[in-house]
């Protein structure tokens, strides 16, 4: 593909922005047409999907542009409904690339299924009887799932935990089993409940106790993505603030988060501004990379920052996001959505691992234009200003109004509704 860094993208009509898209990534008509229909999710598909259905909720599909990660160029599909997250990852996105890009790796693709057993006679006797039969159930739940062991998957390893077994524990005994299942290129909640619900009849004959949850954890903490970047000052410096002061802003933002919950949400959630778009846009389940990303900001012990914000001995800033990401490319809504299908062709990516890396380089951008915006101009310089054209509609403004609106708004510095409306009213007498 030729490169994500299209200058001026956004300053184009939706029309021009599709032919660039599909210059860029030499996209078919037949590729885009998903785009122009006027159902791209049709209502079949849809009834399939969930229950109950009644329609679709359409929303919108942006790009994050400049992303070079690990020297390969990505246009990044993003869904989301609020304005200025595009722009920010687009924004630190080009700065970072003229910093070299983003770095990424990650983790074996293991994720973990929980065995819960309650009532037997002899915890430990039963912990070590389950550790003794390891490699008989790995076998076990590996011939529950065949296919994923000839894809070059399947169980990897097992281990035994007893909770609540002090004296003064309110809730009763019990005992998991994990199973680690390697999930090649799928998230692998079908295969992983697959493989520890057929081992519950064995695990309840070998402890003598009785199992109750036989289900996937989405705490993946053995499929981890990292990405960091390195940023010189001079690349962050804006308007009156150099380069040092933002970089050393952020390091007090970052330490901020680390140290204060209260602090914590608010900037995790920043960087979850990047990952669920993309999580949504590829088809994946982003309750599961929610629930794991927040889990894993408390592995210390408190609510922490996801992100860490340093600067190197050169002077440079170092920020670095590493996460559990349970996320796919086949399975799932991934190959039903055409729209999906679409956002797995733009990525060109060749397996679940890359694409973990791109969401994380994601969150890490996303998480340095909100600090970035918020130790410098303050976030409601841009993110108002984007936002101004959402209240336009809210206050009832139409086709070119909205625009017009919007920049009055702006430039009044009074971005609400009730503003927004009295200059509808003017607009349209
Ligand atoms: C909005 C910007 C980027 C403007 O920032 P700017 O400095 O005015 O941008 P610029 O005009 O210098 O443009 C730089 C690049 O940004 C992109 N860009 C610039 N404008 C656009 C646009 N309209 N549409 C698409 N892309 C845009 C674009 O890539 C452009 O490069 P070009 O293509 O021109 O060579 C900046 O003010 C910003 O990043 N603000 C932060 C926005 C943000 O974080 N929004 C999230 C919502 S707030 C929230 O939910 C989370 C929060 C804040 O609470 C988290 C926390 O507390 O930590
Ligand atoms: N707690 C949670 O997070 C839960 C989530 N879910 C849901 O589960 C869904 C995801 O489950 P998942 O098991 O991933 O999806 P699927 O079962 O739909 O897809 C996985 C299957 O795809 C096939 N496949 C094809 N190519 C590959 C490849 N390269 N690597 C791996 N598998 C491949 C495999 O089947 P084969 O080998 O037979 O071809 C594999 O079993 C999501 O919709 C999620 O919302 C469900 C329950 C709980």
């Amino acid at each position: 593909m030729r490169s994500s860094r299209i200058p001026g993208f956004y300053k184009r009509t939706v029309e021009e922005r599709r032919e660039l898209l599909q210059e860029a990534l030499e996209l078919s008509e037949d590729d885009l047409s998903v785009l122009t229909s006027q159902e791209a999710l049709p209502i079949d598909t849809a009834d399939k999907m969930i229950e109950n259905v009644i329609g679709t909720f359409p929303l919108p599909l942006g790009l994050g542009l400049n992303f070079l990660i690990n020297g390969k160029d990505y246009i990044i599909p993003m869904v989301v409904e609020e304005p200025s997250i595009v722009a920010s990852a687009s924004h630190i996105a080009k700065i970072v690339r003229d910093a070299g890009g983003f770095k990424t790796e990650a983790s074996d693709r293991v994720m973990i299924g929980q065995i819960q057993v309650v009532g037997c006679p002899d915890f430990d006797a039963a912990k070590n009887v389950l550790l003794e039969a390891k490699n008989e159930l790995m076998e076990a739940a590996n011939a529950a799932y065949p296919s994923i062991v000839a894809r070059g998957g399947g169980a990897r390893d097992l281990d035994v935990r007893i909770l609540n077994d002090s004296p003064d524990s309110s809730y009763g005994t019990m005992l998991v089993l994990h199973l680690y299942i390697d999930t090649c290129d799928a998230m692998g909640a079908n295969i992983i409940n697959t493989m520890v619900e057929s081992l519950a009849p064995t695990v309840e004959e070998l402890t003598a106790g009785k199992v109750y949850l036989r289900i996937l954890s989405n705490l993946a903490d053995r499929c981890i993505a990292k990405a960091t970047c390195v940023i010189p000052p001079k690349l962050l410096a804006t308007g009156e603030y150099s380069g040092e002061e933002v970089r050393d802003g952020v390091v007090h933002a970052f330490e901020f988060a680390d140290s204060d919950p209260y602090r914590a949400v608010t900037h995790n959630k920043g960087i979850m501004n990047g990952i669920d778009p993309v999580v949504i846009a590829t088809g994946n389940d982003w309750r599961a990379v929610e629930a794991g990303a927040h889990a894993y900001a408390s592995r210390f012990g408190s609510y922490r920052s996801m992100t860490k914000w340093s600067v190197d001995q050169e002077g440079n800033l170092v920020g670095e996001l590493e996460l559990p990401m349970s996320i796919g490319t086949v399975g799932g809504a991934i190959r039903v959505h055409p729209i999906s299908q679409l956002a797995h062709k733009m990525l060109n990516i060749e397996s679940a691992s890359e694409l973990a890396q791109i969401i994380v380089a994601v969150g890490l951008a996303q998480n340095l234009g909100a600090l970035k915006a918020l130790v410098t101009d303050g976030i409601q310089k841009g993110h108002m200003a984007l936002h101004s054209r959402s209240v336009a509609i809210a206050a009832g403004a139409t086709g070119e109004m909205i625009d017009i609106i919007a920049e009055q708004l702006v430039k009044l510095k009074e971005i609400r509704v009730g503003k927004a409306k009295e200059l509808v009213e003017q607009y349209s007498k």
